[in-house]
This record gives structure tokens, sequence and C-alpha cells, in this order.
């Protein structure tokens, strides 16, 4: 897996930031210089450079800019350079419109501009024909593997809002990488060397939830013996993320969409507004739009922090995705602890297509971890897994959501049966969240002894899907 190399193109007059490039390149970056455009188009079929550095004049004019609409020179993604006021010349703003990845204005901050390229080098290897398998973050942990063509429209997006300030709603199911969607923003943005703050809404103990976002003053409450920074205030600079954010209270709400609109906190006790700087990203695996017609959600909050969309896939949306991922897993938890075990065994792979991942991911990540814990040969089996393979096909079910929800239905109620119908402990197996648990027994009327509510029965034994061996 190699990251796309960082050769950078800058055309004409360039005296007003050659300090910028000195830095750019003890950054790794190797810069190619042309000084007009016939020499431009000479060096882009000598050198791969998708990434460009264009200044742009007091008048609003750019050579490379205004070249940038031929063939060839358009295939590059120009970051602009500015003074500030130029931006008041309608022929600078047009040529940022049209033909840039995005500008900075004086003074330069280069530890930004440099993230600001390597953003616009992703963009510009996800033009290419081919696709990329895996979104690099600084951290290796915070990887993003996926080459489906789904996951490839994903990596647009986080490159594209990566670019924005403004806030994102990051929607999907339970485990689909939501947070991981999220720090993969804030890695390639310019605030990547800020702080990346997480927030689980949900988790919040009520009472305390007030002083543990905005921070309290000494004194401010009995047990307030000293000062306490918020969690918004500590930002500064970085990315608040707000995960679950549909859990947030009403009350909680109006204060937080109070901030979002001027960006200053008060905090509890405190007698005057701080400013912040932070960048918020909120995330939610239930339906908002609904939660604000039930009332449960404030309608402007929502408005708000839905500025941004990005939706994470289910992991059924983009099965050939699950082996790449499975293996991607396997070798990370090798490297951490040496293994006899040398892969999948066919089986398994076939089972894993099968298997509805209700989970998505994280389930996927729980399965690998445990089979190579189970596993007593050379090459994981489905039975290592958890997973059996499938016998045979539910005469009932029709459609395709059908077999899923049949398949995901038995899934629960064998784990449930496995783990002596304790919800926690299920819910560990299948690799979700207890809430989640509580949620998908709700959607398929399952009492949680696994039984059905409703008076709906359903018999694993007769639909025949995919079932979870008993350990
Ligand atoms: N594309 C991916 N590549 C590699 N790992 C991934 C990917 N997507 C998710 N994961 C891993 O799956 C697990 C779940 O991801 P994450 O916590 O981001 O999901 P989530 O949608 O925020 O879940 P929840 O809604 O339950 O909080 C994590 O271990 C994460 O590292």
């Amino acid at each position: 897996m190699m990251e796309p190399s960082r050769q950078l193109m800058t055309v004409g007059n360039t005296t007003s930031f050659q300090d910028t490039l000195k830095q750019l390149s003890s950054y790794g970056w190797s810069i190619h210089h042309a000084d007009n455009a016939q020499e431009a188009f000479e060096l882009l079929n000598r050198e791969a450079c998708r990434v460009g550095l264009a200044a742009i004049d007091s008048s609003g004019g750019s050579l490379p800019l205004e070249v940038d609409t031929r063939p060839g020179l358009s295939q590059v993604q120009w970051v602009a350079i500015l003074e500030h006021n130029v931006l008041q010349h309608d022929k600078a703003r047009d040529l940022i419109y049209n033909a840039c990845y995005a500008y900075q204005a004086r003074p330069i901050d280069v530890r930004r501009l440099d993230i600001l390229l390597g953003s616009a080098l992703g963009m510009a290897s996800l033009h290419e024909d081919h696709s990329i398998s895996t979104l690099f973050c600084p951290d290796d942990s915070y990887h993003m593997v996926g080459e489906s063509p789904i996951m490839q429209q994903l990596y647009r997006t986080i490159y594209k809002v990566a670019a924005a300030e403004a806030p994102v709603l990051i929607t999907g199911e339970s485990g689909t990488g939501k947070e991981l969607t999220a720090r993969a923003i804030h890695a390639h943005s310019s605030r990547c060397h800020g702080p990346f703050n997480v927030v689980n809404c949900g988790a919040l103990p009520s009472g305390l939830i007030q002083s543990e976002l905005f921070g309290h003053e000494k004194g401010a409450f009995t047990s307030a013996n000293q000062r306490k920074i918020g969690i918004i205030e500590s930002s500064q600079g970085g990315t608040l993320f707000l995960d679950e954010i549909g859990d947030l209270p009403l009350d909680m709400q109006v204060n937080l969409l109070r901030f979002l609109e001027n960006l200053k906190v008060f905090r509890v006790g405190g007698l005057q507004e701080i400013p912040v700087d932070v960048r918020v990203l909120a995330a939610t695996h239930v339906d908002l739009e609904r939660a604000v017609e039930r009332g449960e959600f404030r309608e402007d909050l929502y408005h708000r922090i839905n500025v941004l969309q990005v939706r994470t896939p289910a992991l059924r949306e983009h099965p050939e995705d699950i082996e790449p991922l499975a293996r991607f897993f396997f070798q990370k938890f090798s490297s951490e602890k040496p293994t006899r075990v040398s892969g999948f065994s066919r089986d398994c792979a076939v089972v894993m297509r099968q298997h509805p991942w209700p989970g998505n991911i994280r389930e996927l990540v729980n399965r690998v971890r445990r089979s190579m814990v189970m596993c007593e040969h050379r090459l994981i089996t489905p039975s290592d897994m958890g997973l059996e393979r499938r016998q045979t096909l539910s005469r009932d079910a029709d459609t395709l959501q059908q077999v899923r929800d049949m398949a995901e239905s038995d899934a629960i109620r064998a784990a449930l049966a496995r783990n002596k119908h304790k919800v926690l402990h299920a819910a560990r197996e299948l690799g979700v969240s207890r809430v989640t648990l509580y949620r998908l027994l709700e959607k398929h009327s399952i009492d949680k002894n696994g039984g059905s509510v409703n008076g709906k029965t359903v018999d694993p034994s007769t639909s025949g899907f995919v079932q979870l061996t008993s350990t």
C-alpha cells in the first residue's frame, strides 16, 4: 500500500513564496518549476505532478490558474496563495472557484498548507483511473480500508469536506465507521495538528453534561473545587466530534446551538464568554429528520449541524470489501501478537460473504479477533469466527431485504440462546453495542428471552439461514 508521491508543481513567478517552498521541501515535497504554460505541459509529461501551488497577484491574475482549463493542466489540483484583500476582485474569486482545490491567505501557515496539499493530492489520486484501497491516516490505527465504488465515493467526500470549515453530519448504521470517518476528516483538514476530541452525547451523565461540555469556574456549584475547562474549550484549534448527537437532551441542544452560532462558551458560573476556534463534526445512527418531526431534536440545531453530509455505508452494501477488510484486521492483529495462523480458509471467505453483518465492520473486527484466538489449525474456519455455512434459502423469503432481516433475526436469537439471554454478552458476541441490540430486538419483535413479541414467531431451524455455532 503506497501513498501517492509528493510532487508539487509551480508555474511562473514564485519569488513571493520562495520561503514557503523551501519549508515545503523540508516536509518531503519535491518541487518542480515551469516558467510558462508550455514548460508546464512538458513538465507534466515528465513528472507525475498532481498538485500545484499558484500565487494570485494583486490584480487578481494568476498565470497557472488562467491556463488551467487547458487539457493536462486541468488535472492538477491547485492550491492558491493570495493576500486577503485580493478576494475583492471578481477575477480572483472566479479563478479560485473554477480552477482551485483550495486557497490560503497570507500570512501562510506552512504546516496547514502542507496538510491542504496532502488532501489535494489524495483528491487528485481519486480522480485517476485506478481506485485506492486504503485512505491513509497519519496514525496507523485509523487507516480506512475498502476499494469498492461506495468506499471510493466516501473517500472523495471525506477529502472534499476536509478542505471546508463547515460542520459535518455523519450518518450511518452502528459500526460502519462514523468515528473513523470523523478522524479522517480531521486528519486531512488544516486542523490536523490541533486536538481531536470525542464526546459521546448518549453517555454523558445528565447532571454533568453542561460542565463537561462548557466547563465550570471554581465554586460554581458545591463540588466545584477548582476551575474545569470543558471539552469544547479544550478542542481549541482542532475538531470536536459529537457522537450520537441524537441522544443529547433538549436543554443541552439549546446551549449547543448557541455555541455553534457564535463559537463562544460560557463556563458554568463564569462571567465572560470565551471564543473557541473549533470545527464541529456530529454523528448519528438515528434518522434526525424523524426525530425533529417527533419533537425530540431541535430543527434549528439540525440545520446548523447538517451543512455538509457524509453517509457511511452498511457493510452489506459493499460485500466485496469484506475479505480485504478481514485480511487487513488479520494482519493488524498478527503484527500485534505473533500467531501460527496464516489466514482464512476458502469456506470462511464464502461464509463471510453470506453473513448479513448487522454489527457492520465492528462485528467483523470482533469476529476476526475471536477467530485468531479460537483457531487450532493453520487456516481460520467458519466456526472459528462463530459463523456457519448457510444450508438452504428460506422458502418464504422473497426479497433480498426479507432474507437479510431473517438472517439478522436468526443471528440475534442464536446469540441470545448461547449467552443465556444476557443481552450485554450477546451484544458483545455480535459486535454491536447493547443499545443497538435493544434496537434490533425491537425491530424484529424479539423479546430478550429469544421468543417473539406481538405473537410473531420465527423458527430458526426452518429459516435455514446463517446460524452461529455454539461455543
Ligand atoms: N473502512 C474501515 N477500515 C478499517 N476499519 C474500519 C473501517 N470502518 C470501520 N472500521 C473499524 O470498525 C470499528 C467501528 O468503527 P467506528 O467506531 O468508527 O463505527 P461507528 O459507526 O462510529 O460505530 P457506532 O455508531 O457504534 O459508534 C472500529 O474498530 C474501526 O476502526
